[in-house]
């Protein structure tokens, strides 16, 4: 049997769960309730017990058996009206079965004294008895167990009166035998019954709950999956930044927009300077913390609404909108001298890194991506073949924006 309906079965005699842990968990929950109804349903009963002082006054007068019949009835009314109160009020969070058993102790040795202080009155306390336990059952929840000692003290208790203090034959006492009998079964397996019922509908309900809280834990792995594939997809393992697929899309983006609201747009291409020398001479691994030092570095030194990526080995590219050629200049060059500034490992002393940039600029023109990463990266090999560590921006954004040579070099 799968553990999880082992733990909801429900014992076909107790009415319980068979796990006790479950069946802990199940009056914990219900403990409001069972205190507000058992509350009730006691003050209640103890009233109508109460009430029966106006027929013992009709029936005996204001007689010494009257007095002492109204004393036991304020007892027993007092003591269950005091306890109710304090399982409704002042019992905490705790549970505790012989302070629901004890009101129904007190109400049923009530019942049962009536025998010997009014003999005569058997008939009516047979009915009395069989009410009274229906009520036991049917009145107070979830109590089951409390519920059959207390009907059982009742009923052989009231048995036990009838044949000391009245003159009953003895097939009037088996005939109210059968009838307590028949009182006590129809409680005990209506009780049994919503007892049963109540269990099984909690355990659909935490089925149901724990299926719900399986399809959250899915629901967040899978979107935890689809975060990690969409970073796998996205960024470049080793910086971080977009890998090259990812920065054409963005980019694209950028330039199509600052062309439709007429806005000049900026690209960088930087290429980081003798990096091989840097692989060779520290290894690898220092070469890698390089390129993510100076990546960085890039990426701290631009504006949120600009776009980085690596396009691919020791090469990086910068999408700018609404940036024209002069401010992309003055940008560059503030990017070149945070790589230059660079803080350094320790044995890497006597490195001092440096990258060429690039720049390439529309002012509004039809211009497409591909051609300005062209022209971008032409601007990069000039500035290569100049010497390196500087910036060049293309002549033809400068003409756009101010006018200028065929290159706007600076080191
Ligand atoms: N450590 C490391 N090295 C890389 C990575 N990607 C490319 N490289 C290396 O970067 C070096 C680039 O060398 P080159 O293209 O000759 O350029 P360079 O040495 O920077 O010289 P210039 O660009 O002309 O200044 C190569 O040795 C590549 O192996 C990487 O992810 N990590």
């Amino acid at each position: 049997m799968p553990l999880q309906k082992k733990r909801n079965q429900v014992h076909w005699l107790t009415g319980q769960f068979c796990d006790a842990g479950r069946e802990s968990m199940y009056r914990q929950s219900i403990q409001e309730n069972v205190r507000l109804e058992f509350s009730r349903a006691l003050s209640v009963a103890t009233l109508v017990f109460g009430m029966f002082a106006i027929s013992d006054y009709y029936l005996l007068g204001l007689t010494s058996e009257f007095y002492l019949l109204l004393s036991m009835r304020a007892v027993v009314v007092s003591l269950c009206l005091l306890i109710a109160l304090i399982v409704r009020y002042g019992l905490g969070h705790s549970y505790r079965p012989w302070l629901h058993a004890l009101p129904l102790w007190i109400l049923a040795t009530g019942i049962i004294l009536i025998i010997p202080l009014r003999p005569d009155s058997l008939p009516t306390q047979i009915t009395a008895v069989v009410v009274a336990t229906m009520a036991f059952y049917l009145l107070i929840p979830n109590l089951l167990t409390v519920v059959v000692f207390a009907s059982l003290y009742l009923n052989i208790g009231f048995l036990v009166a009838a044949v000391l203090f009245t003159e009953i034959a003895l097939i009037t006492a088996l005939r109210i035998v059968l009838l307590l009998i028949m009182g006590i079964v129809v409680g005990f397996f209506a009780l049994l019954r919503l007892e049963i019922l109540q269990r099984k509908q909690y355990a659909l309900l935490h089925e149901e709950r724990d299926y719900n809280h399986q399809l959250h834990a899915e629901i967040a792995h899978r979107k935890s999956l689809e975060a990690q594939l969409r970073v796998v997809a996205e960024r470049d393992a080793l910086t971080s930044l977009n890998n090259r697929g990812h920065f054409m899309k963005l980019a694209e983006e950028l330039l199509q927009r600052s062309q439709s609201e007429k806005m000049p747009f900026s690209l960088f291409m930087i290429d980081v300077d003798h990096f091989k020398r840097i692989n060779d001479t520290w290894g690898h691994s220092h070469g890698d913390w390089v390129l993510i030092k100076i990546a960085e570095a890039c990426a701290a030194s631009l504006r949120p609404s600009d776009v980085i990526g690596r396009f691919g080995g020791e090469e990086f590219v910068v999408a700018l909108p609404n940036t024209n050629p002069n401010d992309a200049q003055i940008i560059a060059e503030r990017l070149k001298k945070k790589v230059a500034e660079l803080p350094l490992k320790e044995e890497m002393s006597e490195l001092s890194p440096s990258v060429t940039i690039g720049v390439a600029a529309t002012n509004s023109g039809e211009v497409d991506l591909d051609s300005l990463i062209t022209r971008a990266d032409q601007m990069l090999y000039a500035g290569k073949r100049g010497g390196r560590n500087q910036v060049v921006v293309c002549r033809d954004a400068i003409k756009e924006g101010e006018g200028g040579d065929a290159y706007n070099h600076t080191q």
